[in-house]
Formats: structure tokens, sequence, C-alpha cells
């Protein structure tokens, strides 16, 4: 039986911080999936600069990633009944409570352990492991 993991998030700008959590829940099973938020559903802070169709191809090129898609624009769940995944892999800062997502899938029936993926810190004072802090420095740089 081959386990499947699903990780999800925005991934706006890509950096090494996505790469590692990537890599970290491919290691959690066999198949990773992800799942790209739609930026009309990022509301927890500035919307992705990029648009839905180009942050899921850049997710499906990453080499721990089997599959991506982009996500559901109405219930975050409907993707995890489709795919029916072993492991729910989520990001080391993610704001989702990983008990209301347990007993939500349990709630539908849903046989899936869900884990926490570890952080990656930057290696110098110049990596910069966050879009956000991405895009601060490129307006201090470059803005007008
Ligand atoms: C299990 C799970 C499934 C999700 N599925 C979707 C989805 O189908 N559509 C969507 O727009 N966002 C979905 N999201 C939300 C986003 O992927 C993401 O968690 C949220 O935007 C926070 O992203 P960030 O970590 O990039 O800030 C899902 C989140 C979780 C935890
Ligand atoms: N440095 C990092 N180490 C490990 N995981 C990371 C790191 N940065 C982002 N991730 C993970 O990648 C996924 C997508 O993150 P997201 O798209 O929100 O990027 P971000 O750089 O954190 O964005 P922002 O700076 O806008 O908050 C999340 O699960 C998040 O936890």
């Amino acid at each position: 039986m081959v386990k499947r993991v699903v990780a999800q998030g925005t991934f706006d700008i890509l950096h090494p911080g996505h790469v590692h959590y990537l890599r970290d829940a491919a290691a959690m099973g066999d198949e990773l999936v992800v799942i790209v938020a739609r930026g009309e559903n990022v509301t927890h802070k500035q919307p992705p600069i990029l648009p839905n169709s180009q942050r899921v191809a850049m997710i499906e090129a990453l080499e721990p990633v089997d599959r991506a898609l982009l996500g559901h624009p109405d219930d975050i769940f409907t993707p995890i009944e489709d795919l029916d995944p072993d492991v729910i892999a989520l990001g080391h800062d993610q704001h989702h409570d990983s008990e209301a997502i347990q007993a939500e899938l349990e709630r539908r029936g849903i046989d899936c352990a869900v884990e926490r993926a570890s952080a990656r810190e930057p290696d110098s004072e110049e990596e910069l492991l966050s879009t956000g802090l991405i895009i601060d420095r490129i307006i201090e740089r470059r803005g007008r």
C-alpha cells in the first residue's frame, strides 16, 4: 500500500524553507500531493502576488512533489476526501489546530494522521526563508 502524504500552503515566491517543508513532508510517506491555496482564500495575511496556476506549476516542478493541485474554493476538506491521504503534514508555523483537523477528519470518516513538519532556520544573515521577508527586501532595495 502506498502511504500518501498531503502538504499545503500558499507557496507564493518560493524559497528554501518551502523545499525543506516539502522534503520533510515527502519523508513522512511514499507519495506527496500538495494542495496550493487559492489566492482568494489567503485572508490571514497579504494575498499572493503570483497567480494560482503559476504557484501550482512551480510546486509541481519540485523534486519531492509527485502531484500539485489548486485547492477547493469553499471547503478545505473536499480535496482531502478525494485524495484520502494517510498523513496531513502541517507546516511548522501554520495556524491550523491539528486537533480540530483531526476531529473533522473523524467526522467525515477519513482515517488520516496529522503531523507537524520541522522548521528550517536561515544559515546566514543574508538568507531569506519567508515570502514576506523577500517582498520586504525587494521593496527596500528596488522600491521607489
Ligand atoms: C488540510 C488542509 C487542506 C487545505 N485545503 C485547502 C483548499 O482546498 N483550498 C484552499 O484555498 N486552501 C486550503 N488550505 C489552506 C491553505 O493551504 C493554507 O493552510 C493557508 O492558506 C495558510 O497558508 P500559509 O501557511 O501559506 O500561510 C488547506 C489547509 C489545510 C490544513
Ligand atoms: N523556513 C521554513 N521552514 C520550514 N517550513 C517553512 C518555512 N517557510 C515556510 N514554510 C512552510 O511552507 C508552507 C507554505 O508557506 P507559505 O507559503 O506561507 O510561505 P512563507 O514564506 O511562510 O510566507 P509568508 O512569509 O507570507 O508567511 C507552510 O507550511 C510553511 O510552514
